[in-house]
């Protein structure tokens, strides 16, 4: 059986107004929703515990602090029951396993527990933004360090770019889950993203869920958008 890649897109809004008419619009061609920092500063986070009652939820925060702050925010995600969910694998070793602690903690029946993903090196950075901040090497060198240190901490999977999927998989096998944001359909404007892949080659590469932001919510018919991505990843 092929493997299947899954769309989940991205809602980066301010308005709880505008999220549910996306959310509306797409919950049938899209496989998850996700909401991030833009949506969680703007609405507060009893909208985002609305929002998981109601669809599959990718909850996009990105946590990056010391282990005890970061385990003491996954323990206070309490009523909201997103199905993904994010930390900086670059937080180190015993932040990831002090998060893996705490959402096992705070959900105990396994089923339940949101999927910890470390994000590697952001979709937004190339070798020179890495270089500035101090890391030598290449994007992929970087990507497979921290992707290695990350499951073995306790981290279900990863979000990378498409290009680095073929290195992940060859060193750390099918298990973990590979997420993939970046991804532009083919003709599509360049913008802040830096390392991308249509969703055609990233179902191709073998990801697990690709995300998409402003490719859908910034099309002037998103359903259009979203359902042509999913034609597209139907037929890769
Ligand atoms: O490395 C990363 C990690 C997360 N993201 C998030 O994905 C979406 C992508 O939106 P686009 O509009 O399709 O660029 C966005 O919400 C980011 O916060 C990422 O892009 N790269």
């Amino acid at each position: 059986m092929s493997h299947k890649t899954r769309l989940i897109a991205a809602l980066d809004t301010q308005s709880i107004q505008q999220a549910n008419n996306w959310a509306h619009q797409l919950s049938r061609h899209v496989d998850a929703l996700k909401l991030g920092l833009e949506f969680t500063y703007a609405c507060g986070f009893e909208a985002v515990k609305e929002f998981s009652q109601k669809h599959p939820l990718f909850l996009d925060l990105k946590l990056h602090d010391i282990p005890n702050t970061v385990a003491g925010g996954l323990s206070s995600l309490g009523q909201i029951h997103p199905k993904l969910l994010t930390i900086h694998a670059s937080g180190g070793r015993a932040m990831i396993e002090r998060a893996r602690e705490a959402l096992e903690i705070a959900y105990p029946n396994s089923s339940e527990r949101p999927i910890l993903l470390a994000v590697t090196v952001l979709t937004s950075m190339d070798e020179n933004a890495l270089h500035e901040i101090g890391v030598v090497g290449s994007v992929d060198d970087q990507v497979l360090r921290l992707g290695k240190m990350a499951i073995s901490s306790g981290a279900d999977g990863l979000v990378c770019s498409s290009k680095e999927i073929t290195l992940l998989r060859q060193a750390l096998g099918h298990k973990p889950t590979l997420v993939v944001p970046g991804i532009r359909p083919a003709g599509s404007a360049s913008d802040d993203q830096k390392r991308i892949m249509t969703p055609t080659d990233a179902a191709r590469a073998g990801a697990d869920w690709i995300v998409v932001g402003r490719p859908i919510t910034r099309s002037e018919n998103p359903t259009a958008a979203a359902r042509a991505i999913q034609d597209e990843l139907q037929s890769a």
